[in-house]
């Protein structure tokens, strides 16, 4: 079945701050987007990508293509008001039958082994989500108090996240909620059950400029 998925940049980056979009900031002389998109590449030559991005910075897009002579194929979108709005741009590109992935753009660590798992569950499970442990202690906030919670019963979200394309599509007609925080709490929505799989630790998501200093230690040490 045609594998496609979306890469999501059409974000605001206020938690990074700067000039450039954190998106095309560099990591080892690379732009994360780049590394972002040859993961997936490195995963299946033949994958559909769709890269969503702002309107207003595709031409800032090109010219950073052109400096670093990155001629992968894929497609664009138009970035949206919110990540919701921004993969059902994408969404509007994806032809049925298909299994499609959504993928944030700052994630360029994820694995081909998580990538290759997260396509192959859902051809049976119809929607998958990578996640990892919590590995500290967690607590529940209330008010002035805050209370320990069990954390074995909590994971740590990742993408890809992984559906039956037509699957997400309708998923994605429901109108906007602020809860949808992912792909997999859009489609939970319509009652449908989420299958976990076991994410990589590295897969982080590049926010803070704190993390854009784990993501070039990162680079030394993975070969991903
Ligand atoms: N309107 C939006 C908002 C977010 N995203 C994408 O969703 C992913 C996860 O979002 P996040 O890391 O929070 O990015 P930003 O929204 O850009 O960050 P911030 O909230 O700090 O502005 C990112 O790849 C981001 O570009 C998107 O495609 N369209
Ligand atoms: C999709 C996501 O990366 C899963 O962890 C996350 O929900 C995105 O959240 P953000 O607030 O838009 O960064």
């Amino acid at each position: 079945m045609t594998q496609y998925v979306l890469i999501v940049a059409g974000g605001k980056g206020i938690r990074m701050g700067g000039d450039i979009p954190k998106q095309f900031l560099p990591i080892g002389g690379v732009p994360v987007l780049m590394r972002t998109m040859d993961a997936f590449y490195a995963y299946n030559q033949d994958i559909q990508i769709i890269l969503v991005l702002p309107h207003d910075q595709q031409a800032f897009w090109q010219d950073l293509c052109r400096k670093h002579h990155f001629e992968r194929p894929y497609r664009i979108a138009d970035g949206g008001e919110t990540r919701f709005h921004s993969v059902k741009n994408g969404l509007a590109l994806v032809e049925t039958p298909a299994l499609v992935g959504v993928h944030d753009g700052v994630r360029p660590f994820v694995s081909s082994d998580v990538i290759r798992r997260c396509y192959a569950e859902a051809s049976q499970k119809h929607a998958v989500v990578p996640c990892v442990n919590v590995v500290e202690t967690l607590r529940h906030v209330q008010e002035e108090r805050s209370v320990t919670v069990p954390r074995d019963e909590y994971r740590l979200v990742q993408t890809p996240q992984v559906f039956d394309a037509t699957l997400l599509k309708k998923a994605y007609e429901q109108p906007y909620s602020p809860q949808f925080t992912d792909d997999a709490s859009v489609v939970e929505s319509m009652g449908m059950v989420v299958s976990l799989i076991e994410g990589n630790r590295e897969n982080i998501k590049i926010t803070t400029p704190f993390d854009l200093k784990i993501a070039s230690a990162l680079l030394e040490e993975c070969s991903i």
